[in-house]
């Protein structure tokens, strides 16, 4: 075997980057997602010298639970870079763990998405991460165009369709046809603020206080985007700490509770798709009322969103195959597949 095609053989494939403020996911050319972490890093900080301790899964089951000298941090909020330092070193943990020591030698391209709406700053220092975490050449792709073609929607076409791509910290609604966004708005609500909403209700009528990943657990196992048909649902117990006494106590809560609490973001998210569907041009209106809305992100999965929205909007809602991998794998196929490589931005 020649010199040249060993390095080729070992050499590392080009990746496709979701860097979402929840979950990095990481697309390996020719293999599809390999790596879906939570967006957390553990910082332990020792004589004033800061270190990883810990990133990825094993950073986010510190959350809440570190001593004072370690910081579990999530580098990305409200969809944007929040901690460069951080994002980059996290960028550059995944992309080793994906590929080994072979990015060393012989870097991948790298395709990574950013949020519609980041300003020019902001798609510089996510570029800058990707670079200093070892990328020979970095592509940038929007990311409701990267959730459009996940979901296998008809993004070249002249068709217009409609995506609300519902993350952790944005949603992002957007209009698309013949490879480009028609109409395009972000919205800085999403999971997250669900999650900070059961815990400000929780607490304003428990007296109780509970943690984000307790929040986020009520909300993926209980939570419902309206009230329950009998207008009780399901009862559920959970723990915290008990604001007046401040000793750990259990209360008891039901779905139409936990729906009561969930709609403030939950009507936000709503109001913006309402917002895209007045300033859409007439022609890629029709075409929406004829092909519905798709819904992607890990948010489009809190029970009876669709049909709240279909009530809503009077148009047909779908949630996509699998709403927490169409942007990754959105951002792969543009990667892999010539007829989406225009659509693709040098950054
Ligand atoms: N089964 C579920 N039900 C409700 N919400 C869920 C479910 N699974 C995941 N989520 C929520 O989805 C959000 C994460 O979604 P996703 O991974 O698409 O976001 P992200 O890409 O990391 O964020 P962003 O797009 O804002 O950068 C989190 O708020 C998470 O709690």
């Amino acid at each position: 075997m020649s010199l040249f095609s060993s390095l080729f053989k070992f050499g590392s494939q080009n990746i496709a980057i979701d860097l979402g403020t929840a979950n990095t996911l990481v697309y390996v050319e020719g293999q599809g997602v390999v790596l879906n972490e939570p967006s957390v890093v553990a910082i332990e900080t020792i004589n004033g010298v800061k270190k990883v301790k810990a990133v990825g899964d094993d950073a986010k089951m510190m959350m809440g639970k570190t001593p004072d000298s370690i910081e579990a941090i999530r580098p990305l909020r409200d969809g944007v870079i929040a901690d460069i330092e951080v994002a980059e070193q996290m960028i550059k943990y995944f992309i080793t763990k994906v590929n080994g020591k072979k990015s060393m030698f012989n870097p991948p391209e790298i395709t990574i998405c950013v949020p519609s709406g980041a300003t020019s700053v902001e798609r510089r220092a996510i570029r800058d991460a990707a670079s200093n975490a070892g990328a020979s050449q970095v592509y940038l792709i929007v990311e409701p165009m990267a959730a459009a073609i996940g979901a296998g929607m008809p993004v070249t076409e002249p068709i217009g369709s409609m995506v609300v791509d519902i993350g952790g910290g944005t949603t992002e609604v957007a209009v698309l046809s013949l490879r480009g966004l028609a109409y395009t708005t972000s919205v800085r609500t999403g999971g997250d603020k669900m999650d900070e909403a059961l815990v400000s209700y929780v607490r304003r009528h428990h007296n109780l206080l509970i943690g984000e990943t307790t929040a986020e657990r009520i909300k993926k196992d209980f939570g419902v985007a309206r009230p329950p048909a009998d207008g009780v649902g399901q009862t559920i117990q959970i723990k915290g700490r008990d604001l007046v006494n401040g000793v750990p106590k259990e209360i008891s809560i039901n779905q139409a509770q936990i729906a009561e609490a969930m709609a403030e973001p939950i009507s936000t998210i709503v109001e913006g798709v309402r917002i895209a569907l007045e300033n859409t041009a007439p022609e890629l209106a029709a075409d929406i009322v004829d092909q519905g809305i798709v819904l992607t992100g890990g948010g489009a999965m809190v029970e009876g969103l669709d049909a709240h929205m279909r009530d809503e909007t009077g148009l047909p809602v779908t949630v996509a195959e699998d709403p927490l991998s169409c942007v990754a794998i959105g951002t792969g196929r543009a990667m892999e597949e010539p007829v989406y490589r225009t659509i693709l931005q040098t950054a």
